[in-house]
């Protein structure tokens, strides 16, 4: 099995559906963020106080280098270095999740733990203006989340696969 890979915006929900995926198909499933935090002994918080993000991202690709499970949750700046996109893209299949500015806000509301996140709302949207279009031109399949249950995304991103291997 190609290895499948979850692609988005912060709060777009990949790492809940990557953990979901990884049970319908009983496949080993694996979240980069966590492997990190595994990995450098620290979390991503500190990670980013500490060390900064260019260290962050450093440890991001090494880790993406690294790994090879079917099924994988990346973090939502991924897409920031080509050479990741370039490792995804020769691996296995890229899912982007996409998610509307407003969903993520009201998702994420009480979430300190996303360093980039805990900004003022200009910094947020601009981040997610940057990203969205490139989010969109890696991906293989796109899959709106909005209004969506996870088992609900689940099935769709199943029935995508099953018709891509048709
Ligand atoms: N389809 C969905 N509908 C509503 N809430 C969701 C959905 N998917 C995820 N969430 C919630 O949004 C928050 C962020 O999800 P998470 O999986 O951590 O996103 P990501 O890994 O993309 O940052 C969590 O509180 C999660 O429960
Ligand atoms: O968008 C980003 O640059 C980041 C997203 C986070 O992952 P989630 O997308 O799972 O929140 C995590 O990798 C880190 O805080 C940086
Ligand atoms: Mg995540």
């Amino acid at each position: 099995m190609k290895t499948i890979y979850l692609i988005g915006f912060m709060g777009s929900g990949k790492s809940t559906i990557g953990g979901k995926l990884g049970e319908v198909l009983i496949e080993n499933y694996l979240d980069t963020d966590r492997e990190i935090e595994k990995v450098y002994k620290q979390n991503i918080p500190e990670i980013f106080s500490e060390k900064g993000e260019e260290t962050f991202r450093q440890y991001e690709t090494a880790i993406l280098k690294k790994v090879n499970q079917p099924i994988i949750s990346t973090g939502g700046g991924i897409v920031e270095r080509k050479e990741n996109i370039h490792i995804m893209k020769q691996n296995g299949t890229i899912i982007y999740l996409a998610t509307s500015f407003k969903e993520i806000f009201k998702r994420l509301e009480k979430d300190v733990n996303r360093p980039l996140w805990n900004k003022d709302i200009a910094d947020r949207k601009a981040l997610y203006n940057k990203r969205v279009h490139l989010y969109e031109k890696h991906a293989d399949e796109i899959i709106v989340t909005d209004g969506k249950s996870p088992e609900m995304i689940v099935n769709e991103i199943l029935m995508r696969l099953r018709n891509k291997n048709k």
